[in-house]
């Protein structure tokens, strides 16, 4: 099992932010990353390949930096839309060359190569050459070469776009049985049906930034949630009131805090707690769930996405 590790990582592009202040930790299981169009998820895969350098912060695989170490590189295999193929070779050809560069034993090759196109369903369209396969076809090919070299993590940028149902569940079988054998497999959707149908826990993007992390089914609660999340600000040292009354909270800027309460009798509760503890409250109000706006987005795309 390799272990994927990102600490306090900001990167982007062209001295530009695209992701701020992530941490993350992957071992063995199937991880998705769940955020709406621009979230920055093929830029998090970037990082986390080394392509990207971050502007700060670490990506560690085992321990190690990928920017440094670059022979830790072949541990990992990234899949994205844009398979890096050669257009005017074959398929079973790219296949063979790949093999050749990640150093495949080559009385093992041809078999490897066999078993990674039935997988993807491409065994019979082996000769045809990359620039003649349908946008489906090409992305079962760059998830082909991926699987080649059987590395100890896989990056998988929206496999499942342009895959047809039954090649979809058998990806899903193949990365389940992958992860049940110690392989870290990250898969970036913005179907919200995907992280429910097989993550084993999902990090939600939004604008760059981690916006929730958990089980899918604890997702789906934080989701459709029905806490009552306030923002308090005031005199006094609020944080050490809400320690002593037993409060989780979120600090934010200008001295301002983020409480969840279960529901409104609680909400008025609390305020009364503080006034008696002597806080000074200028402001109550009710502070969105970052979750919810996320969910929305995603339910909006993923209706236009059927429409069309
Ligand atoms: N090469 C680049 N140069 C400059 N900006 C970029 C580049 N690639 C991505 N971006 C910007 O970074 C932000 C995040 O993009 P990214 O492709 O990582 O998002 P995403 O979550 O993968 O989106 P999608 O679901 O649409 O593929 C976007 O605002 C995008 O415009």
């Amino acid at each position: 099992m390799a272990k994927l590790e990102v600490q306090n990582v900001s990167a982007g592009y062209h001295g530009r932010s695209v992701l701020r202040d992530m941490d993350l930790e992957y071992g063995a299981g199937i991880h998705v990353l769940l955020g709406p169009n621009g979230a920055g998820k093929t830029t998090t895969f970037r990082v986390l390949a080394g392509i990207l350098a971050p502007f700060k912060g670490s990506v560690l695989v085992d321990g190690a930096d990928p920017h440094i170490h670059t022979e830790i590189k072949s541990l990992i295999a990234l899949a994205t839309h844009r398979s890096a193929l050669a257009p005017r070779l074959s398929v079973v050809d790219n296949l063979r060359y790949w093999a050749r560069v990640l150093g495949l034993p080559p009385g093992h090759s041809e078999e490897r190569i066999a078993e990674v196109l039935h997988l993807l369903g491409l065994t019979d369209l082996a000769d045809r050459r990359i620039g003649s396969l349908s946008r489906g076809q090409n992305q079962r090919a760059g998830l082909a070469k991926a699987f080649l070299g059987q590395p100890a993590i896989l990056l998988l940028d929206e496999p499942m776009s342009g895959l047809d149902p039954s090649t979809t569940d058998q990806l899903i079988n193949h990365l389940r049985k992958l992860a049940d054998e110690g392989h870290t497999v990250v898969v970036s959707t913005h179907a919200l049906a995907d992280a429910y149908r097989f993550a084993d826990d999902v990090t939600v993007l939004q604008d760059g930034r981690i916006v929730g992390r958990g089980e899918p089914a604890a997702l789906r609660t934080a989701l459709l949630g029905t806490a009552y999340r306030l923002r308090i600000r005031g005199s006094g040292d609020i944080p050490a009131v809400l320690d002593r009354l037993g409060h989780h909270y979120e600090q934010q800027q200008q001295g301002a805090v983020i409480v969840e309460v279960p529901d409104e009798e609680a909400a008025e509760r609390l305020v009364a707690d503080l006034v008696s503890e002597g806080i000074g409250v200028r402001e109550v109000v009710p502070a969105r769930n970052p979750l919810e706006d996320v969910y929305q987005q995603l339910q909006t795309e993923s209706t236009a996405s059927d429409a069309t």
